[in-house]
């Protein structure tokens, strides 16, 4: 099984956290994977249709973080990255977990990226690690 994981370092310190994440839940399980680096969440989906094309991997996560700013593009940046992955995955038939922050303010980012299980939320890379696997799962039960 052979994961690739596109990341989009807009908010570095808030991505490693999802990127630890997630390839610690890959790594327990045993599962490779490669990274590939876009400018920001809006290049993630045609970043993912670009290795779906490939047909080198089984599943693909997305990682990234929108921060609400001042204007209407925060809305844009949320909405089409989301529907670009869905897109994507339907289309292509492959899985992909969608673990871009989609948040008010870089508390709640931090929420939900840190390693540090106290800090409340789930980390979205570990659960977008989750969608993933047991997609691929459910996959590999219905071929038999
Ligand atoms: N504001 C955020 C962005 N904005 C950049 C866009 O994703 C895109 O790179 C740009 O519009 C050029 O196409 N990206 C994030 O990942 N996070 C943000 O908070
Ligand atoms: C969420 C974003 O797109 C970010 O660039 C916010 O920028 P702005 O303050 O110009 O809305």
């Amino acid at each position: 099984m052979n994961i690739g994981i596109v990341l989009a370092p807009y908010y570095k310190h808030i991505i490693d956290g999802l990127y630890e994440g997630a390839t610690r839940y890959l790594s327990a399980k045993g599962i490779d994977f490669q990274y590939f680096e876009v400018a920001g969440a809006l290049e993630i989906p045609l970043a993912c249709q670009m290795l779906a094309k490939t047909e080198q991997f089984d599943g693909l996560i997305a990682l990234g973080a929108v921060i609400r700013g001042e204007t209407a593009h925060f809305d844009y940046v949320c909405a089409e990255s989301a529907r670009g992955l869905m897109e994507v995955s339907l289309q292509h038939n492959i899985p992909i977990g969608n673990g871009i922050l989609t948040v008010e303010n870089e508390s709640q980012a931090l929420a939900r990226s840190s390693e540090d299980e106290s800090m409340g939320k789930h980390n979205k890379g570990n659960e977008a690690a989750h969608a993933v696997v047991s997609l691929l799962e459910l996959k590999k039960t219905l071929q038999r």
